[in-house]
């Protein structure tokens, strides 16, 4: 059974149609990206598939784990396994990065009729993931994200990822605004985490970040649509080709 399944998705924001009939599955265990040029749908699409509101689903459906994953709540979803690493990671002042870590952890963990972790095993945990990523812990005792830098942000998005070890993990455009060194750190953050369970869909602009993350299938969306998929090739083939050959063709 696939992990997730997209069949004919149509989705609109504001009345306009963004998504015009999008099919993909992807199988428990691969890494898939998706390219395609601006405002093709492409943080549309992982919007959608982690419950932001403001999106109208007017067709398809989407299918994660077998289950309907549109009938769920943003929370439920979390907790199923759905993580999405944002563009733009939001900062909450006021709730310290532990503080948080924590309560979402648990509250996935309660979700799922697991017991929560002690105080002494969750900071033994977060001590140990945010060391591989490079992150100080002085930090962790800030806001959410307030004050951290474009890359800290990003860090703190795979630091997440690493600790609630999601089934499916969205990163949108992970690269934007990481230096070379940042991205080499998240990349390994993310590679870390591969495993026969676990999927994740990288979206990039660009084949460099493809170069750290190394896909097993690339897919092109144009207009809303996913108008060609291949191997990791593909992306070569469009770094030197560029979109407009499926412009046309969407
Ligand atoms: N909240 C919104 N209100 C109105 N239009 C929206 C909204 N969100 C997205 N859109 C429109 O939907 C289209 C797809 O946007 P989306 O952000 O999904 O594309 P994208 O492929 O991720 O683009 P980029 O590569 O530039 O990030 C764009 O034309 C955008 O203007």
């Amino acid at each position: 059974m696939a992990l997730l399944e997209i069949k004919n998705l149509q989705v609109r924001v504001e009345e306009r149609e963004i998504l015009h009939g999008l099919t993909l599955t992807i199988d428990a265990g691969k890494v898939h990206a998706i390219m395609g040029p601006n405002g093709s749908g492409k943080s549309t699409l992982s919007h959608v598939i982690a419950g932001k509101p403001g999106y109208e689903v007017t067709g398809g459906e989407v299918l994660f784990k077998g289950e309907d994953l549109l009938a769920m709540a943003p929370d439920e979803r979390a907790a199923k396994g759905v993580f999405l690493a944002f563009q733009y990671p939001v900062e909450i002042p006021g709730v310290a990065t532990m503080t948080f870590l924590r309560t979402a952890l648990n509250a996935q963990r309660k979700a799922r009729g697991e017991e929560e972790y002690s105080t002494p095993d969750f900071l033994k945990k977060v001590r140990e993931i945010s060391k591989s990523l490079s992150i100080p812990q002085d930090m962790l005792k800030r806001g959410v994200n307030v004050g951290f830098s474009g890359g800290e942000k990003k860090r703190n998005e795979v630091l997440q990822m690493a600790l609630f070890q999601p089934s499916l993990c969205i990163l949108d455009e992970m690269d934007s605004g990481l230096d070379i060194d940042a991205l080499r750190i998240a990349a390994d953050g993310v590679n870390a985490l591969r495993s026969p369970e676990r999927s994740m869909v990288v979206i990039t602009h660009y084949q460099r970040l493809l170069n750290y993350i190394v896909p097993d299938v690339v897919h092109v969306m144009s207009k809303g649509r996913v108008v060609k998929s291949g191997g990791k090739e593909l992306a070569h083939e469009l770094e030197a080709s560029g979109y407009a050959q499926f412009e046309d063709a969407a």
